[in-house]
């Protein structure tokens, strides 16, 4: 078979990267009732996905190394601790998702050649939220 033939096709490309820590949380607005309001953890984990139509070389969207400040990030602030003391927001999947997009934002997208599409939190192996950026 010939390889050198192949087309290329045009399209965009998408990497994530895959980050886990351990929390405990507690959602005071649902009723008594509800199991989760109670105290209880997880093992999180939290997806990076990124996106660009060119890659650098020697052919990446954004090295995976490059996302360490994520990993430094979690580690630091939210690894064994419990959620509503260190957060601004009631720590449930969906805006823990939307408060991981907003950091990353600010303080890695402007060091990186790839473009945040999303950031998906699993709280477990069946359950999970994404956050997906809005772009003009
Ligand atoms: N849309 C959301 N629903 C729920 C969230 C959430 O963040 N977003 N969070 C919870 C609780 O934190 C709970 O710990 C996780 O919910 P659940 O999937 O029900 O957890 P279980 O592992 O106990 O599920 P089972 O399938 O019943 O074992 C609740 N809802
Ligand atoms: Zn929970």
């Amino acid at each position: 078979m010939d390889t050198a033939t192949a087309q290329l096709p045009d399209g965009k490309f998408e990497i994530g990267k895959t980050f886990t820590f351990e929390a405990g949380h507690r959602l005071t607005g649902l009723p008594p009732e509800h199991k989760c309001s109670r105290q209880h953890g997880h093992s999180y984990t939290v997806e990076i996905i990124l996106t660009a139509t060119t890659l650098q070389a020697p052919g990446f969207v954004t090295d995976f190394a490059d996302l360490d400040p994520v990993k430094q990030f979690l580690d630091r602030t939210l690894d064994h601790h419990n959620l509503p003391d260190v957060l601004p927001i009631e720590p449930t999947s969906e805006l823990l998702a939307q408060y991981l997009a907003g950091w990353f934002l600010q303080h890695v997208e402007p060091t990186i050649h790839g473009e945040l599409i999303a950031v998906r939190v699993r709280e477990t192996g069946r359950s999970w939220a994404q956050f997906t950026v809005d772009r003009p």
